[in-house]
Formats: structure tokens, C-alpha cells, sequence
């Protein structure tokens, strides 16, 4: 099974296997829109109070923002992108020690999606995934080559999780939420996934990574420069420029339903090119399995702003999410009051 990483044979390859052609209407498609400079982005050296009204706004009007100014060395944002692609390019022997589809398995390594042997038409990407928060407590189950991945990867993950908490921060003022209202249980998890989208030699027929809105509080994308991550917008699917050494920041799920729908969740999907490998490195920020979810009760007072979401366990929405296909409507139908 771990042959059919894609990054294990494609070099082989001319033509897109069958597997790999997604029938036409649901194909990338063109044009695509490019966003053409209203792309927010938000510079994380202005004013706390300016940052988390540009972030709100932003939040609402397109579910995802860009980072810049974030203080995260340019040097290890190069250094993480550049042992992560050492790993894609090892040996499949070497790769095959983490190739994993157990939803259980502390490192998995997989191609397309986890659900790889009951899907009709497959995605050209290869994926690794771990918990990266408490550090001590997960490295020994990460990769051990190349040999800097535990180092660069270590300081990467310390470096994000002190982003994610600065972000968090900053999205509790701007709701008017007290400082810190994210941290713990709904943050308590921190998992990073890898993905690898090798040259595709058809682009225009194949897809990177389906349609869909991340289950979780929120994710920080690194893009690696490399144009691919597309959201829905207004009925179009609109591309997501690389901005150099920015974080691509995604509003899941969780933060729609906290926020009562000030904040809007952002379909989204990866689309492949034929001329460069395209990593791009997710750090997701999620809630404890048992976590409690609910509108916050600060934004839900009085008799205009009622609560629109019934509370639940975050492993009850992860449940709905999975039956549902990360259909993000369906998914959400299920919890509105
Ligand atoms: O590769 C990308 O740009 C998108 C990745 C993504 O949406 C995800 O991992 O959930
Ligand atoms: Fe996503």
C-alpha cells in the first residue's frame, strides 16, 4: 500500500492515471478569479486593537486572512519547508516505516485521503501527520530522518504554538472575549499535517485536495510560494496567492459556532501544478475531544443575539463531520437551533 504514494511513482509517469481524472464538473475549472490585491492581510507589528478589528472584518467577509510581520525567523520557515521536502523525497523503503491509515497511529503517512481503498477517484497528494503539543511527549513518534526533521521540526512547532496563541489572543479581543478565552481545552490540541502535492502531469483533470472546511478552531497554512490553496467565495473559487514567509490563517468550524456566525468558516481546496513540488505545512489548532462547544455566552446575551448553535463534545461534531463528508452546510444543519 505504501507504493501508491504518489510522490513514490510519479516520476514514472507521463500521463494522469485514470484514478487520478475527476469527472468534468469537478475538475479545477477556469478561469480562476485571482484576488488581485484584496487579499487581507493583516501585519502582526501594528496596534493589538487595529490587528483585531482587521481580523474580524476579515474573518466575516472571507473565513481566512494572511499573516505577515509575525516574528517567525524566515530562516526556519525555509528550513522546515526544506526538511519536510527531504522527506517526501526519501526512499519509499524509508518512507514505508510510517506509512499509516489507523486513525490511531501517533505518525501517519498516507496518500490521497485516509480512506484511500474506497475511494473512486483519488487526490495527488501525499500527507504526514502528527500531534506536535506537548513537544516531549510526541516526539519520540515523529520521523527520525532526514536527521534535522525532530530538530527543525521541534522549533517549528514551539515557534507556531506561540503564534497560534498571539492569534488566538488577538480573535478573543476582537469578539470581545476576555484574554486567554481560547487557550486551554479548546486549544489543547496542536497537530501538524504535512501536505505534498508533487509536479501533477495534468493539472487542468486532477485535484490536490477536495472541497471542505476545516472541522477544528482554526489552522495556520505555510504556502512555500507555490500558488495552489483556492477558497469558494461568492459562488467562485478564488485562488490564495502565496505571499513570501506569511501564514495562511483558515477559520474552522469551531470558531463560526463559538462566535455565534460572526465568524464565517471558508470552503476550501488545493488544486496541483505540473512544474514544482508544492508543500504546505497545516498546523491545526484543535479542541479536546471532550471539549465543551457552545456559542460564548458573552456573544449570545439579551433577546437579539440568540444562540444559534445547541451545545455539543467536540468528538460529536468530529463524528457528524465524518458522516458527513466535511459537508460543511450538513455538518453545521445538524447542531442549529
Ligand atoms: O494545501 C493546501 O493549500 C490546503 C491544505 C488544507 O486545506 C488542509 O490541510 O486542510
Ligand atoms: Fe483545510
Amino acid at each position: 500500500m505504501e507504493n501508491n504514494l504518489v510522490s513514490n511513482w510519479c516520476k514514472n509517469v507521463q500521463t494522469l492515471p485514470e484514478s487520478y481524472i475527476f469527472p468534468e464538473d469537478e475538475r479545477p475549472g477556469e478561469p480562476i478569479v485571482p484576488l488581485s490585491g484584496s487579499s487581507p492581510i493583516i501585519d502582526l507589528t501594528t496596534h493589538q486593537h487595529d490587528q483585531a478589528q482587521q481580523i474580524i472584518k476579515a474573518s466575516q467577509d472571507f473565513g481566512y486572512f494572511q499573516v505577515i510581520n509575525h516574528g517567525i525567523s524566515e530562516t526556519l520557515l525555509e528550513e522546515t519547508v526544506d526538511v519536510l521536502k527531504e522527506f517526501f523525497e526519501m526512499p519509499a523503503k524509508e518512507k514505508a516505516k510510517y506509512y499509516s491509515v489507523d486513525p490511531n497511529s501517533k505518525c501517519k503517512l498516507y496518500t490521497s485521503t485516509m480512506n484511500y481503498s474506497n475511494e473512486d477517484k483519488h487526490y495527488w497528494r501525499d500527507a504526514l501527520a502528527h500531534h506536535c503539543h506537548p513537544i516531549q511527549h510526541f516526539l519520540p513518534f515523529w520521523p527520525e530522518k532526514p536527521t534535522r526533521y525532530r530538530e527543525v521540526i521541534s522549533a517549528y512547532s514551539i515557534e507556531t504554538r506561540k503564534l497560534i496563541t498571539k492569534i488566538s489572543d488577538v480573535i478573543s479581543e476582537g469578539l470581545g472575549l476576555e484574554k486567554g478565552y481560547f487557550g486551554g481545552e479548546l486549544s489543547k490540541v496542536q497537530m501538524l499535517l504535512v501536505n505534498c502535492y508533487p509536479p501533477c502531469p495534468d493539472p487542468n483533470l486532477a485535484l490536490g485536495m477536495h472541497s471542505h472546511c476545516d472541522p477544528n478552531l482554526f489552522t495556520i497554512l505555510l504556502q512555500d510560494n507555490v500558488c495552489g490553496l483556492q477558497i469558494f467565495k461568492d459562488g467562485k473559487w478564488i485562488a490564495v496567492e502565496p505571499i513570501p514567509n506569511a501564514f495562511v490563517v483558515i477559520i474552522g468550524c469551531q470558531l463560526q459556532i463559538i462566535s455565534n456566525n460572526k465568524l464565517k468558516s471558508v470552503i476550501h481546496r488545493a488544486v496541483t501544478n505540473s512544474k514544482e513540488t508544492r508543500i504546505c505545512v497545516g498546523n491545526f489548532v484543535i479542541p479536546s475531544s471532550d471539549c465543551h462547544i457552545e456559542p460564548a455566552s458573552d456573544l449570545v446575551n439579551g433577546t437579539t443575539n440568540i444562540p444559534a448553535y445547541k451545545p455539543y463534545q467536540y468528538k460529536e461534531f468530529l463524528h457528524t463531520y465524518a458522516t458527513n463528508h466535511g459537508d460543511f452546510e450538513a455538518v453545521l444543519q445538524s447542531y442549529k437551533l
